[in-house]
């Protein structure tokens, strides 16, 4: 079960989650103590993340957030932070700023940050983490599922991706070779397949919410268009447009996401299959709800089609349309059961869980009915039915 609290006073009430597989071994534990949700904001070199932290620690919000920055940009009204080295050990000290905040500076990956951070536990509420403008973050969301210190104390809210309005199209588009999403290029290159990866592509792919910063640089024309392109390789997310970074409103956008929880408020109804964008494209499979014998096949096809980018093939019928090299980079999902109760689906790159849902029952649509699973990711193919089919026949229908 996992519920959200409105009373911004109180501490995030800990949120229950049963980890049913994650790559390739980990077990984890639950815990009593409330865990602090956590939004990592990623976006290319000069996006204005870090504008936006600065925007989010002066704003009223009523809440107490740990904010670790890569640096500060120059229009901030932070005094730089301590970064002493001791005997080549790195010491991050932290400072109180307004609104009860406290605020940290770091240079790489941040895990050590928040490991000095979580010695503080209990004098926030909230935690923003700035990755560096080439990180990938796939590869620091799995952390608070698979790594079982900072899992049990953190969890992860969701992951927000600035997109800079006047560049992103050319970065989509002609990634220069530093930019690349190296890992994946290589073993593109290795099968020979598809066109180039890069860095903006992965950190559209995996967004919950995308902000679209710098309008005040593009004509409405050209928004458009990037919104266009945004939304061809990222349907599932929720897209704002901002001027130096001042979202509508924080809570929803940048904090208290539920980006996990409430995967009934994703649009569906944009599912299917956009072609604006050759390297990542966003599907949705739908299919009637499932009972409970079926959900360890569904945990095989996801091991599959996550861990081997390989989709379990139906014994008899055509392989027209049928990805043949694909890789997901997310994916989300809803399972109704046939006896009511939900469960939740989870992804990011290989790492994945499924959990118990609160089930709705005040949504009356038809598709609140089915089963959705939301992939994103290359190679998925002009076409749906082969992910339908190959799903379908899997779990034994
Ligand atoms: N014109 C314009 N400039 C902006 C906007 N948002 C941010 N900037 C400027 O763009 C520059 C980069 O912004 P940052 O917030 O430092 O970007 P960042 O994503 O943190 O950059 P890195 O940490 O280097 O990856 C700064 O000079 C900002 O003042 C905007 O909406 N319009
Ligand atoms: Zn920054």
């Amino acid at each position: 079960m996992a519920s959200t609290i409105d009373d911004e006073d109180m501490p995030p009430e800990l949120v229950d989650v049963t980890i049913m597989s994650a790559a390739p071994d980990s077990v984890k534990e639950e815990e009593s103590t409330p865990r602090v949700p956590i939004t990592i904001v990623t976006g290319y070199l000069g996006a204005g993340k870090t504008t936006l932290l600065n925007y989010i620690l002066t704003e009223k919000h009523g809440k107490k957030i740990a904010v670790i920055m890569n640096e500060f940009g120059d229009s901030s009204d932070i005094e730089k932070p301590l970064t002493v080295n001791e005997g080549g050990q790195e010491v991050t000290e932290w400072m109180e700023v307004g609104n009860g905040c406290i605020c940290c500076s770091v240079k790489d990956t941040g895990v050590m940050a928040l490991e000095s951070l979580m010695e503080r536990k209990g004098t926030f509420d909230y935690i923003l983490l700035e990755t560096t403008g080439l990180a990938d973050p796939g590869n620091i969301a799995p952390v608070f599922w698979m790594d079982d210190g900072l899992g049990s104390s953190i969890y992860l809210d969701g992951i927000v991706t600035l997109v800079d309005a006047k560049n992103i199209l050319r970065l989509l588009d002609e990634p220069a070779p530093e930019e690349k999403a190296d890992a994946h290029n290589e073993e593109a290159h290795e099968h020979g397949s598809g066109p180039i990866l890069s860095m903006a592509h992965m950190q559209i792919s995996h967004a919950d919410v995308i902000i679209v910063n710098k309008a005040d640089l593009v004509t409405p024309e050209q928004m458009d268009a990037v919104r266009d392109r945004v939304s061809a390789i990222n349907s599932v997310a929720k897209i704002h447009v901002t001027d130096h970074s001042r979202t509508p409103q924080i809570e929803g956008v940048v904090l208290d996401l539920h980006a996990y929880d409430h995967l009934d408020d994703l649009d569906f109804s944009k599912k299917g299959h956009s072609h604006i964008d050759p390297a990542i494209s966003t599907i949705a499979v739908t299919i009637p709800p499932v009972s409970a014998d079926q959900i360890p096949r569904v945990d095989s096809w996801l091991q599959s089609v996550l861990w081997e980018s390989t989709l379990p093939q139906p014994r008899s019928g055509s392989r027209d349309g049928h990805p043949v090299q694909f890789e997901i980079h997310r994916l989300k999902g809803i399972l109704r059961l046939q006896d009511g109760s939900c469960k939740i689906i989870q992804a990011v790159r290989d790492v994945f869980e499924i959990r118990d849902s609160e089930a709705r029952k005040d949504d009356d649509k038809p598709s609140q009915d089915q089963c959705k699973i939301v992939l994103i990711g290359r190679g998925l193919g002009p076409v749906l039915d082969p992910w339908k089919q190959s799903l379908e026949a899997f779990i034994g229908r």
